[in-house]
């Protein structure tokens, strides 16, 4: 039976990530659009600057965008993809979910609040029970499941498959691309022949965020990882996919060869947005490349390569693209997760 969806935010970078990836779905029927004031009352096409390297959907084109406020959307919609700006999310979200409305997120806010599941369902697809904890502690009908940070997400599953070495020690340095600063986030002038050594707030996000999403759920409680992580974050005139340089200490010896085969046979999950293999590892030390490998398993799939031993554990690279399997996906992913586990 088809699973009735909203997006909030529909109009910007994120939102249209979300339209383009919901077209064809075989479950999800996209039944609500909403933006800004500014955008409600137009046609989704007179409101959106339309940016997606695939044209707009024509059913999509002619829907009407509303505000974002629970009353303007459709009472039988089960399932909300919210990509607000998270200033506005930490105040609308609530009124949803009040309102009963299961959601999906991709802002920021709340990803660290200890009653709020924070998902990669290849990784920590347990944590999704938080929900009842959630449930108790607000006194609402609806549920929150955040996804994380774009560069926490290119990096974590790696981490994921080291983890039986004892993750001690990780440091990472990013690559990122100017997509992750939004349309209007880094001017031309700022970022052509340029890179930009700080993104504000990026580094305490990939810190915390990993540690969370690799923590131990016990039930009622997610406690963090017990490792240090310490990120460095960069932007760099590529437009899409984050790269990033990991170093990471264990406390096991690990050959690179059995690093690579960790990556490799770290399992995928069967649900329709997930890639078969959710790693990809390569043995030519010159990938993964944004240009060359971000849109691998439909921009689903983590590339790893470089990897090589250290004095105290392994470095290698990682990417992945950053508004698909760093956004818009990996909230449709979470949706389809919320669904396969019974919660919408
Ligand atoms: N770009 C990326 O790679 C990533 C972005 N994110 C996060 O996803 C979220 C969305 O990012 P992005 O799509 O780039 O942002 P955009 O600025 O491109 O889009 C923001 C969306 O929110 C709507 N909006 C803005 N203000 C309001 C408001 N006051 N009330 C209701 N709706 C409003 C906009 O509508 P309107 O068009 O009418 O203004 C638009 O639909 C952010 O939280 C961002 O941090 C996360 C990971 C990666
Ligand atoms: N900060 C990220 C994109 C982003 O919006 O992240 P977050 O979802 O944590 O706000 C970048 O610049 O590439």
């Amino acid at each position: 039976m088809a699973v009735r969806v909203g997006i909030l935010g529909a109009t910007g970078a994120v939102g249209q990530r979300f339209i383009q990836l919901l077209d064809g779905h075989p479950t999800f029927e996209l039944a609500s659009l909403t933006a800004s004031e500014d955008s409600a009352g137009k046609t989704y096409a007179d409101a959106a600057k339309w940016r997606v390297n695939t044209p707009i959907p024509e059913d999509v084109a002619e829907m009407e965008v509303d505000p974002t406020a629970p009353d303007a959307v459709p009472d039988d919609v089960d399932l909300l993809f919210s990509s607000l700006p998270s200033g506005v999310a930490t105040e609308v979200e609530p009124e949803f979910l009040q309102a009963g409305y299961v959601v999906s997120s991709n802002s920021s806010n709340d990803r660290m609040a200890p009653d709020v599941p924070l998902t990669i369902p290849e990784v920590n697809p347990e944590h999704l029970d938080l929900i009842e904890v959630q449930r108790d502690e607000r006194g609402w009908d609806g549920a929150l499941v955040k996804n994380p940070n774009c560069s926490t997400i290119t990096m974590v599953p790696t981490l994921a498959a080291l983890d039986q070495f004892g993750l001690e020690e990780v440091h990472v340095s990013t690559l990122q691309a100017v997509s992750g600063a939004g349309y209007s986030g880094v001017t031309s002038m700022e970022i052509i022949d340029n890179a930009i050594p700080h993104i504000g707030g990026e580094e305490n996000k990939m810190e915390t965020e990993s540690r969370k999403l690799l923590g131990e759920f016990d039930g009622v409680d997610v406690s963090l990882h017990e490792m240090d992580v310490a990120a460095s974050c960069n932007r760099i005139p590529t437009l899409d996919g984050h790269l990033e340089n990991v170093f990471a200490e264990t406390t096991e010896e690990v050959t690179p060869e059995e690093a690579k085969e960790a990556m490799r046979e770290y399992p995928g999950v069967d649900l329709h947005s997930a890639p078969e293999q959710l790693i990809h590892v390569f043995d030519d030390p010159s990938r993964p490349q944004p240009r060359l490998d971000r849109e691998r398993g439909d921009g689903m799939q983590v590339s790893a390569g470089g990897v090589q031993e250290t004095a105290a554990g392994i470095k290698y690279n990682c990417l992945a693209h950053n508004t698909i399997r760093g956004a818009a996906g990996a909230s449709l992913l979470n949706g389809e997760l919320l669904v396969e586990e019974g919660w919408v």
